[in-house]
Protein backbone atom coordinates (compact mmCIF):
# COMPACT_ATOMS: atom_id res chain seq x y z
CA UNK A 1 0.00 0.00 0.00
CA UNK A 2 1.38 3.70 -0.91
CA UNK A 3 0.40 6.04 1.57
CA UNK A 4 0.51 3.87 4.62
CA UNK A 5 0.05 5.37 7.78
CA UNK A 6 2.76 5.10 10.41
CA UNK A 7 1.81 3.19 13.48
CA UNK A 8 4.06 3.09 16.91
CA UNK A 9 3.56 2.11 20.60
CA UNK A 10 5.24 4.01 22.98
CA UNK A 11 5.56 3.82 26.95
CA UNK A 12 6.38 6.53 29.73
CA UNK A 13 8.19 5.14 32.24
CA UNK A 14 8.54 7.73 35.28
CA UNK A 15 8.46 7.76 39.32
CA UNK A 16 5.13 9.07 40.33
CA UNK A 17 4.41 12.46 40.34
CA UNK A 18 6.74 13.30 37.32
CA UNK A 19 3.80 14.37 35.02
CA UNK A 20 3.37 11.17 33.19
CA UNK A 21 -0.60 11.68 33.38
CA UNK A 22 -0.67 15.51 32.49
CA UNK A 23 1.69 14.29 29.24
CA UNK A 24 -0.63 12.17 28.39
CA UNK A 25 -3.75 14.21 29.03
CA UNK A 26 -1.88 17.10 26.86
CA UNK A 27 -1.12 14.85 24.03
CA UNK A 28 -4.37 13.08 23.85
CA UNK A 29 -6.24 16.54 23.97
CA UNK A 30 -9.85 16.63 24.53
CA UNK A 31 -9.81 13.49 22.62
CA UNK A 32 -8.84 11.31 25.01
CA UNK A 33 -9.51 7.38 24.44
CA UNK A 34 -9.40 6.23 27.66
CA UNK A 35 -9.01 2.07 28.16
CA UNK A 36 -11.52 1.51 31.48
CA UNK A 37 -9.64 -1.02 33.07
CA UNK A 38 -11.73 -4.04 33.99
CA UNK A 39 -12.73 -5.08 37.62
CA UNK A 40 -9.98 -7.57 38.74
CA UNK A 41 -7.53 -7.50 35.82
CA UNK A 42 -3.91 -5.84 35.89
CA UNK A 43 -4.19 -6.13 32.24
CA UNK A 44 -5.42 -3.52 30.64
CA UNK A 45 -1.97 -1.64 29.74
CA UNK A 46 -3.11 0.79 26.96
CA UNK A 47 -3.77 4.44 28.51
CA UNK A 48 -4.89 6.15 24.91
CA UNK A 49 -4.49 6.54 22.05
CA UNK A 50 -3.74 9.39 19.50
CA UNK A 51 -4.47 9.17 15.86
CA UNK A 52 -4.19 11.67 13.37
CA UNK A 53 -4.43 11.49 9.39
CA UNK A 54 -0.96 10.93 9.48
CA UNK A 55 -0.21 8.37 12.28
CA UNK A 56 -1.47 6.30 15.35
CA UNK A 57 0.71 6.42 18.28
CA UNK A 58 -0.44 3.68 21.06
CA UNK A 59 0.42 4.46 24.44
CA UNK A 60 0.77 2.30 27.48
CA UNK A 61 1.47 1.60 30.74
CA UNK A 62 4.67 -0.03 32.27
CA UNK A 63 3.60 -1.08 35.70
CA UNK A 64 6.12 -1.32 38.32
CA UNK A 65 9.29 -0.71 37.19
CA UNK A 66 10.12 2.39 39.49
CA UNK A 67 10.09 0.11 42.33
CA UNK A 68 12.64 -2.21 41.78
CA UNK A 69 14.09 -1.86 44.56
CA UNK A 70 14.22 -5.37 46.29
CA UNK A 71 13.93 -8.44 44.53
CA UNK A 72 10.52 -9.43 43.94
CA UNK A 73 9.85 -6.09 42.58
CA UNK A 74 13.01 -6.56 40.27
CA UNK A 75 11.62 -10.00 39.24
CA UNK A 76 8.63 -8.03 38.12
CA UNK A 77 10.54 -5.44 36.64
CA UNK A 78 12.68 -7.92 34.77
CA UNK A 79 9.00 -9.17 33.50
CA UNK A 80 8.00 -5.85 32.48
CA UNK A 81 10.90 -5.12 30.46
CA UNK A 82 11.45 -8.14 28.45
CA UNK A 83 7.70 -6.91 27.72
CA UNK A 84 8.84 -3.92 26.10
CA UNK A 85 10.00 -5.34 23.39
CA UNK A 86 7.31 -4.56 21.17
CA UNK A 87 7.64 -0.68 22.17
CA UNK A 88 8.50 1.78 19.39
CA UNK A 89 9.89 4.20 21.64
CA UNK A 90 10.41 4.63 25.41
CA UNK A 91 10.05 8.19 27.44
CA UNK A 92 11.80 8.48 30.53
CA UNK A 93 10.57 11.07 32.37
CA UNK A 94 12.32 12.78 35.08
CA UNK A 95 12.59 16.42 37.06
CA UNK A 96 15.67 18.41 36.76
CA UNK A 97 16.46 18.33 40.08
CA UNK A 98 16.21 14.26 40.44
CA UNK A 99 19.09 12.78 41.04
CA UNK A 100 20.92 10.15 38.70
CA UNK A 101 20.84 7.55 42.01
CA UNK A 102 21.20 3.51 42.10
CA UNK A 103 17.62 3.58 40.98
CA UNK A 104 18.26 5.30 37.80
CA UNK A 105 21.20 3.06 36.90
CA UNK A 106 19.48 0.06 37.66
CA UNK A 107 16.39 0.92 34.87
CA UNK A 108 19.13 2.22 32.49
CA UNK A 109 20.93 -0.69 32.84
CA UNK A 110 17.80 -3.02 32.09
CA UNK A 111 16.53 -0.55 29.11
CA UNK A 112 20.06 -0.23 27.24
CA UNK A 113 19.28 -4.31 26.53
CA UNK A 114 16.39 -2.71 24.48
CA UNK A 115 17.27 -2.00 21.27
CA UNK A 116 14.83 0.82 21.05
CA UNK A 117 15.11 4.37 20.86
CA UNK A 118 14.85 6.07 24.17
CA UNK A 119 13.69 9.73 24.86
CA UNK A 120 14.72 11.49 28.19
CA UNK A 121 12.01 14.21 29.01
CA UNK A 122 12.92 16.62 31.33
CA UNK A 123 9.96 17.65 32.35
CA UNK A 124 8.45 20.92 34.54
CA UNK A 125 10.59 23.02 32.91
CA UNK A 126 8.33 25.90 33.77
CA UNK A 127 8.60 25.57 37.44
CA UNK A 128 12.56 25.29 37.55
CA UNK A 129 15.87 27.74 36.50
CA UNK A 130 17.99 27.34 32.99
CA UNK A 131 20.92 26.31 35.09
CA UNK A 132 19.21 23.18 36.37
CA UNK A 133 17.64 22.45 33.35
CA UNK A 134 21.24 22.48 31.45
CA UNK A 135 22.44 20.46 33.80
CA UNK A 136 20.56 17.67 33.91
CA UNK A 137 20.45 17.49 30.40
CA UNK A 138 24.06 16.96 30.60
CA UNK A 139 23.99 13.85 33.09
CA UNK A 140 21.65 12.77 31.51
CA UNK A 141 23.60 12.57 28.34
CA UNK A 142 26.88 11.49 30.12
CA UNK A 143 24.95 8.82 31.88
CA UNK A 144 21.81 7.36 29.75
CA UNK A 145 22.30 5.97 26.07
CA UNK A 146 19.59 8.68 24.95
CA UNK A 147 18.67 9.33 21.40
CA UNK A 148 17.22 12.23 22.48
CA UNK A 149 17.03 14.66 26.00
CA UNK A 150 13.87 16.83 25.80
CA UNK A 151 12.89 19.66 27.83
CA UNK A 152 10.00 19.84 28.72
CA UNK A 153 6.65 21.15 30.09
CA UNK A 154 3.81 18.42 30.27
CA UNK A 155 1.42 21.02 31.58
CA UNK A 156 2.07 24.00 29.30
CA UNK A 157 2.93 22.01 26.45
CA UNK A 158 6.48 23.38 25.72
CA UNK A 159 8.35 20.93 23.28
CA UNK A 160 5.88 18.44 22.80
CA UNK A 161 4.73 18.63 19.48
CA UNK A 162 8.70 18.75 18.87
CA UNK A 163 8.33 15.50 20.89
CA UNK A 164 5.16 13.64 18.78
CA UNK A 165 7.47 14.41 15.46
CA UNK A 166 10.54 12.83 16.82
CA UNK A 167 8.31 10.10 18.27
CA UNK A 168 6.77 9.37 14.87
CA UNK A 169 9.92 9.73 12.84
CA UNK A 170 10.77 6.52 14.71
CA UNK A 171 7.46 4.54 13.74
CA UNK A 172 7.48 2.17 10.85
CA UNK A 173 4.70 2.34 8.55
CA UNK A 174 3.97 -1.03 8.49
CA UNK A 175 1.65 -1.41 10.90
CA UNK A 176 -2.20 -2.13 11.13
CA UNK A 177 -4.50 1.28 12.06
CA UNK A 178 -6.73 0.40 14.28
CA UNK A 179 -10.64 1.58 14.94
CA UNK A 180 -10.15 3.52 18.16
CA UNK A 181 -13.68 2.08 19.42
CA UNK A 182 -12.44 -1.41 18.83
CA UNK A 183 -9.43 -1.16 20.21
CA UNK A 184 -11.15 0.77 23.43
CA UNK A 185 -13.11 -2.40 23.53
CA UNK A 186 -10.42 -4.54 22.60
CA UNK A 187 -6.89 -3.54 24.30
CA UNK A 188 -5.82 -7.39 24.84
CA UNK A 189 -6.98 -8.66 21.33
CA UNK A 190 -4.84 -5.60 19.91
CA UNK A 191 -1.82 -6.79 22.62
CA UNK A 192 -1.98 -10.44 21.37
CA UNK A 193 -1.80 -9.70 17.21
CA UNK A 194 1.02 -7.40 18.09
CA UNK A 195 3.34 -9.88 20.02
CA UNK A 196 2.62 -12.39 17.11
CA UNK A 197 2.81 -9.50 14.45
CA UNK A 198 6.54 -8.94 16.54
CA UNK A 199 7.17 -12.91 16.15
CA UNK A 200 6.34 -12.52 12.54
CA UNK A 201 8.83 -9.46 11.88
CA UNK A 202 11.26 -11.70 14.07
CA UNK A 203 11.58 -15.09 12.21
CA UNK A 204 10.60 -14.35 8.83
CA UNK A 205 13.06 -12.38 6.30
CA UNK A 206 12.71 -9.91 3.49
CA UNK A 207 9.33 -8.47 2.26
CA UNK A 208 6.85 -10.98 3.77
CA UNK A 209 6.25 -10.00 7.42
CA UNK A 210 5.08 -6.44 5.22
CA UNK A 211 3.14 -8.86 3.30
CA UNK A 212 1.61 -10.08 6.44
CA UNK A 213 -1.68 -9.09 8.47
CA UNK A 214 -2.07 -10.23 11.82
CA UNK A 215 -5.32 -11.16 13.63
CA UNK A 216 -6.81 -12.04 17.04
CA UNK A 217 -10.05 -13.43 16.07
CA UNK A 218 -11.35 -14.36 19.45
CA UNK A 219 -10.17 -14.08 22.95
CA UNK A 220 -11.53 -16.01 26.03
CA UNK A 221 -10.60 -16.08 29.70
CA UNK A 222 -11.48 -19.63 31.62
CA UNK A 223 -9.75 -19.99 35.19
CA UNK A 224 -7.34 -17.63 35.03
CA UNK A 225 -5.88 -18.81 31.88
CA UNK A 226 -6.31 -17.27 28.51
CA UNK A 227 -7.40 -18.92 25.32
CA UNK A 228 -6.54 -16.71 21.92
CA UNK A 229 -6.98 -17.47 18.16
CA UNK A 230 -4.90 -15.68 16.11
CA UNK A 231 -4.65 -15.82 12.11
CA UNK A 232 -1.36 -14.72 10.60
CA UNK A 233 -2.70 -13.80 6.98
CA UNK A 234 -0.71 -13.68 4.01
CA UNK A 235 -0.95 -13.27 0.47
CA UNK A 236 0.46 -16.23 -1.60
CA UNK A 237 0.44 -19.62 -0.93
CA UNK A 238 4.08 -19.97 -1.14
CA UNK A 239 4.27 -17.36 1.37
CA UNK A 240 2.12 -19.31 4.06
CA UNK A 241 4.46 -22.41 3.19
CA UNK A 242 7.12 -20.19 4.42
CA UNK A 243 5.45 -18.89 7.77
CA UNK A 244 4.96 -22.66 8.88
CA UNK A 245 8.03 -23.59 7.54
CA UNK A 246 9.94 -27.19 7.70
CA UNK A 247 7.62 -29.50 10.05
CA UNK A 248 5.99 -26.47 11.20
CA UNK A 249 8.87 -25.46 13.05
CA UNK A 250 8.76 -21.53 11.77
CA UNK A 251 5.43 -21.30 12.88
CA UNK A 252 6.24 -23.34 15.57
CA UNK A 253 8.64 -20.73 16.78
CA UNK A 254 6.47 -17.67 16.26
CA UNK A 255 3.98 -19.38 18.97
CA UNK A 256 6.75 -20.27 21.29
CA UNK A 257 8.06 -16.65 21.60
CA UNK A 258 4.85 -14.53 21.49
CA UNK A 259 3.26 -16.83 23.98
CA UNK A 260 6.47 -16.91 26.34
CA UNK A 261 6.19 -13.18 25.98
CA UNK A 262 1.97 -12.78 26.54
CA UNK A 263 1.84 -14.85 29.94
CA UNK A 264 5.46 -12.69 31.12
CA UNK A 265 3.73 -9.50 29.52
CA UNK A 266 -0.73 -10.18 31.37
CA UNK A 267 0.99 -12.56 33.90
CA UNK A 268 -1.76 -15.65 33.25
CA UNK A 269 -0.79 -18.45 31.17
CA UNK A 270 -1.89 -18.07 27.31
CA UNK A 271 -3.33 -20.78 25.01
CA UNK A 272 -2.57 -19.19 21.79
CA UNK A 273 -3.86 -20.96 18.84
CA UNK A 274 -2.56 -19.89 14.96
CA UNK A 275 -3.95 -19.86 11.73
CA UNK A 276 -1.82 -19.09 8.78
CA UNK A 277 -4.36 -18.01 5.89
CA UNK A 278 -4.12 -16.90 2.59
CA UNK A 279 -6.09 -13.82 1.37
CA UNK A 280 -4.38 -12.62 -1.99
CA UNK A 281 -6.38 -8.99 -1.43
CA UNK A 282 -6.16 -8.63 2.17
CA UNK A 283 -5.05 -5.09 1.89
CA UNK A 284 -8.42 -4.02 -0.65
CA UNK A 285 -10.69 -6.42 2.02
CA UNK A 286 -13.39 -4.69 4.06
CA UNK A 287 -12.00 -6.76 7.43
CA UNK A 288 -8.80 -4.98 6.70
CA UNK A 289 -10.16 -1.56 6.31
CA UNK A 290 -12.41 -2.12 9.29
CA UNK A 291 -9.20 -2.94 11.08
CA UNK A 292 -8.03 0.50 9.81
CA UNK A 293 -10.90 2.39 11.04
CA UNK A 294 -11.33 4.14 7.10
N1 LIG B 1 4.84 23.02 36.85
C1 LIG B 1 4.56 21.89 36.24
N2 LIG B 1 3.85 20.94 36.88
C2 LIG B 1 3.57 19.80 36.23
C3 LIG B 1 4.01 19.56 34.90
N3 LIG B 1 3.59 18.32 34.53
C4 LIG B 1 2.92 17.83 35.58
N4 LIG B 1 2.89 18.70 36.60
C5 LIG B 1 2.24 18.53 37.90
O1 LIG B 1 2.80 17.45 38.60
C6 LIG B 1 1.81 16.75 39.37
C7 LIG B 1 1.83 15.28 39.01
O2 LIG B 1 1.46 15.10 37.66
P1 LIG B 1 0.85 13.73 37.11
O3 LIG B 1 0.69 13.92 35.67
O4 LIG B 1 -0.32 13.32 37.90
O5 LIG B 1 2.05 12.74 37.43
P2 LIG B 1 2.14 11.17 37.15
O6 LIG B 1 3.55 10.93 36.79
O7 LIG B 1 1.10 10.77 36.20
O8 LIG B 1 1.86 10.58 38.57
P3 LIG B 1 1.34 9.12 38.96
O9 LIG B 1 -0.02 8.95 38.36
O10 LIG B 1 1.32 9.17 40.46
O11 LIG B 1 2.36 8.16 38.44
C8 LIG B 1 0.50 17.44 39.05
O12 LIG B 1 0.22 18.33 40.06
C9 LIG B 1 0.78 18.18 37.76
O13 LIG B 1 -0.02 19.32 37.59
C10 LIG B 1 4.77 20.61 34.24
O14 LIG B 1 5.19 20.51 33.08
N5 LIG B 1 5.01 21.72 34.97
Amino acid sequence: MSNMNKFGVVTIIGRPNVGKSTLLNYILGEKVTIISSKPNTTRTVVKGIKTTKDYQAVFVDTPGIHNARDKINRLMVDQTVSSLSMVDVIYLMMEPDEIFASEFNYIMSLLNELNIPKFLLINKIDAYKRHEIYKMADTAFKKGKFKYVLPISAKKGTNVEKLLSLTVEEFSSTGAFYDEEEITSIPEKFLIAEFVREQVFNYMKDELPYDTLVECESLEEENDKLFASVSIIVKRDSQKGMIIGKQGQNLKNIGKRARQNLKRFFGVPIHLELWVKVKSNWQDSDEYLSIQGL
